[in-house]
């Protein structure tokens, strides 16, 4: 089957490599005998090291798959010194992606190849950002898919979020599985992302994790007393001192596509800085809150130095731009709030889901960046190194403390 290459308006050595080093990875896919199928999204952007960085997903079909074959295909890549690193081979993500999809014969790959020159101011450097306007949305695209995929559901919000929901958990427990990270503490604000954490809490649940929902404010869609009742989650209306040692993961649910982009409001405050000093590591749903959705970490933050460093980022429909900062372990894109079609309609390319899936992996991020002395991401790692199997056990002053009383009771 053909490989076509989208949107070639970008340098045009670049593509040059990027196509090399593509036909390079299907010729040895041929040779191990597997059909082509498709490259999808391809982009290209220009990272914060100053390096251009080319992604793209492959999709295979597999006719005569046998694990041993597909194996030797991928996971021995025969590196092109000094031009590209693979991700893939550094997570053992690939392999449970492996094993996942042979039952449907259909395997995606990302690949994620870093050029190790960095590119030359306004040589297509920082103008690659408008280079590949169909692979991340503007704030208002996402807003309008929100709305568009709420109509479509015939107004059933609660049916967008579960939809939304599912996808995220797909997305969540390829990265965290319950042996290591039962416990996942989810952040709700009080809108629609809040009401996909609460489904993401009650979807965990039925996969025998062990969630609970925060709540800083009322939700304009949740019935606390019910998650509690009906689901027995428990519901936190305050930060606990004991988070990170109950806790292993913890789900940013609290501001999605609807952020004003001003400071964030008294209420959430608490739980805003819980979520930036946190050595657990986050998931957000869609967009890292407190990030400006085009820029991503604000001025504001970055003066700071604060800023939500999620691990794990699950766009929903399409990335938005501001993902283009993310610089954590893994991103996702999830949802069949929309149909795939959504999005390529409107000249937006989005990667297919395969088989009966409700995400796919966009990128596992190689990077590290430091703001003011503040790393984030870690190149073939999980970003959060202090996450651990054994969390870490930790003395405080019960009577300097009345939220511990609380949780005490
Ligand atoms: N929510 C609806 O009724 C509808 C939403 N529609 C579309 O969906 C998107 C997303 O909806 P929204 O609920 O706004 O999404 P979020 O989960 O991101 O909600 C965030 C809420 O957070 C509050 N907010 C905004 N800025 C701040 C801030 N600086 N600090 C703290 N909190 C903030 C805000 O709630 P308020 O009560 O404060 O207004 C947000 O609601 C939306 O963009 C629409 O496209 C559909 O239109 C259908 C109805």
């Amino acid at each position: 089957m053909p490989v076509s290459l989208h949107h070639v308006s970008y340098r045009p050595q670049i593509i040059r490599l990027g196509r090399l080093i593509l036909s390079a990875i299907l010729q040895a896919l041929s040779v191990a005998g597997l059909v082509c199928g498709r490259v999808n999204p391809y982009s290209l952007s220009k990272h914060s090291s100053g390096c251009y960085l080319m992604e793209a997903v492959l999709s295979f079909t597999l006719p005569n798959f046998t694990p041993g074959r597909v194996m030797a295909a991928f996971l021995q890549p025969q590196p092109v010194p000094g031009l590209y690193r693979h991700s893939f081979r550094q997570h053992n993500l690939c392999r449970r992606r492996l094993v996942r999809f042979s039952s449907s014969r259909t395997l995606n790959l990302n690949v994620r190849m870093l050029s190790d020159t960095p590119g030359q101011q306004g040589q297509g450097g920082e103008n690659a950002q408008s280079n590949q306007p169909n692979a991340y949305v503007t704030p208002e695209v996402a807003q309008q898919a929100m709305i568009d995929a709420i109509a479509l559901a015939g107004d059933d919000v609660q049916r967008v979020a579960e939809l939304c929901a599912i996808g995220f958990v797909e997305a969540l427990t390829q990265c965290y599985k319950v042996s290591d990270a039962p416990a996942v503490f989810v952040v709700c604000g009080p809108g629609l992302t809040g009401l996909i954490g609460v489904y993401t809490a009650i979807k965990l649940k039925e996969k025998g994790y062990d969630p609970a929902v925060h709540f800083s404010h009322p939700s304009k869609y949740v019935d606390k007393s019910s998650i509690r009742k009906k689901y027995d989650i428990p519901v936190y209306e305050f930060v606990p001192t004991t988070l990170e040692f109950y806790f292993q993961v913890i789900v940013d649910a609290l501001l999605g596509v609807g952020f004003d982009g001003g400071d964030i409001h008294a209420p959430y405050w608490q739980v805003f800085e819980m979520l930036i000093s946190t050595r657990r590591p986050i998931a957000s749903i869609d967009v890292p809150s407190g990030w400006d959705l085009t820029t991503g970490p604000r001025p504001i933050d970055r003066t700071a130095a604060t800023f939500i460093k999620p691990e794990l980022l699950v766009s929903l429909g399409a990335p938005k731009l501001c993902s283009k900062m993310f610089a954590g372990a893994f991103h996702f894109v999830a949802g069949l709030h929309l149909p795939q079609s959504y999005f390529e309609e409107k000249g937006i390319s989005v990667p297919v889901f395969p088989g009966d899936s409700h995400t796919v992996l966009l990128s596992s991020s190689p990077f590290q960046f430091t703001e003011n002395g503040e790393a984030y991401g870690k190149p073939g790692q999980f970003n959060a190194t202090l996450y651990t199997k054994n969390p870490r056990r930790q003395w405080v002053d019960i009577d300097d403390d009345m939220d511990l009383w609380d949780e005490l009771d």
